[in-house]
């Protein structure tokens, strides 16, 4: 499974008698893990490292398997070419259907804002929206010094789901394939971003949009907010990977009942099911009350705190532990391990004797 990117030290080792010259602090590699070794490099050394990484991964007879996986965790896609995926003849499919954006904000404090803006469509994902999300996710999945997430529409509104006008243009079957492929890959490699996320739900998440806050690590529902799986009134299914997320998020005797009967999932039924994990405070006239933006940050802020590649290891845990099986959830989470076990904060924390009181 498609989680982590991690080699063993031995194939680092290999490496170590090229990698000097690239890099002045590679006595770094001899140790511990690659992740937290590469966040130590300057960026430019691991951007040249990154792009190392297929001729690391053909020059070594010794890889194998490890190759195999490590080609797929560093996408964490779903689809490759091996599954007729051809990312590039999608991607030009979807530009015919402009209108909207998604926008990135990263923050100083380790926090970043993605916004589903196109609000004269209930912010409905045009075609170059799914594929500004994927540029977006590719941002992120580069962003060393990032902590957490929050997803939200512009508007005070979440997402309508697909744009109606695209869908009808694309309604053969061949094109949904693609385009759900397409979107299945972005936002798995979303929910697998190092990245605590959040879903900030107001207005409607209907459709595409309820999918796609099943693709963040947990949901904040404003008090009159709603989130619907409308698919079953379409003629359809999730495609975008929401069904399997939903199975988890809130187990298979719910999620029939979500998506068989179209329920609408109000806050209060939210927390109920688990689908929601807390409820913003209602519109508040006064001065100074906080907007649901500063709510969500706030919610998230608690689970944030610390170094950025502490907070990364712990999503990676809880990921490799939600996505594998229990032998190899295992063993990544001692690789992870060894990317923190004597690191800066860990050696802080015992300098300073700390207690946890
Ligand atoms: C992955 C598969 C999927 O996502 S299937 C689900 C696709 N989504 C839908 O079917 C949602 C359809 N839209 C609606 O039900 C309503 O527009 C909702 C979102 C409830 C809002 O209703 P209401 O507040 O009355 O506003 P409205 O209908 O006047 O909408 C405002 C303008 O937005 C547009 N809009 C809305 N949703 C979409 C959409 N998904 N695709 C394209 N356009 C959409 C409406 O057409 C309307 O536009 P206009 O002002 O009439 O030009």
């Amino acid at each position: 499974m498609a989680v982590l990117f991690h080699p063993p030290v031995d194939t680092l080792r290999k490496y170590m008698f090229v990698l000097p010259c690239l890099f002045p602090m590679s006595s770094s590699f001899q140790g511990d893990g690659f992740q937290s070794n590469t966040a130590r490099l300057p960026l430019s050394s691991r951007m040249v490292l990154c792009a190392l990484r297929p001729q690391l991964l053909k020059s070594s007879t010794s890889v194998g398997a490890w190759g195999r996986l490590l080609q797929r965790q560093s996408s964490g896609s779903v689809y490759s070419n091996i599954h007729g995926f051809n990312q590039e003849e999608i991607r030009e499919k979807l530009l015919a259907f402009p209108g909207g954006s998604i926008d990135l904000h990263k923050h100083d404090s380790g926090i970043a804002v993605l916004t589903i803006n196109n609000p004269s469509r209930m912010n409905a994902f045009s075609g170059s929206m799914m594929v500004d999300l994927e540029e977006q996710v590719r941002q992120l999945e580069n962003w060393m010094d990032g902590k957490g997430l929050i997803v939200q529409g512009a508007a005070e509104t979440f997402c309508s789901g697909s744009d109606l006008n695209a869908v009808r243009a694309i309604s053969n079957p061949q094109d949904g394939m693609k385009m759900c492929m397409f979107m299945q890959n972005t936002l798995t490699r979303l929910l697998r971003l190092p990245l605590i996320s959040v879903a900030l739900v107001e207005g409607r998440a209907l459709g595409g949009g309820a999918e796609l806050t099943t693709a963040c690590d947990f949901r904040l529902m404003a008090s009159d907010s709603v989130i619907q799986f409308v698919h079953k009134h379409m003629g359809l299914v999730p495609g975008w990977g929401g069904a399997a997320r939903l199975v988890h998020i809130v187990g298979s005797q719910n999620a029939l009942k979500l998506l068989g009967g179209t329920l609408k999932v109000d806050p209060k039924f939210g927390l109920q099911i688990g689908l929601a994990d807390g409820v913003l405070e209602g519109p508040q006239a006064e001065e100074g009350a906080e907007t649901p933006l500063q709510q969500a940050e706030n919610w998230l802020s608690r689970y944030i705190k610390g170094p950025a590649p502490v907070i990364q290891a712990v999503k990676k845990v809880v990921l490799s532990g939600r996505e594998l099986p229990l032998s190899e959830a295992l063993r990544t989470e001692k690789d992870v391990f060894g990317t923190v076990w004597g690191g800066p904060a860990n050696l802080q924390a015992l300098a300073s004797k700390s207690k946890h009181k």
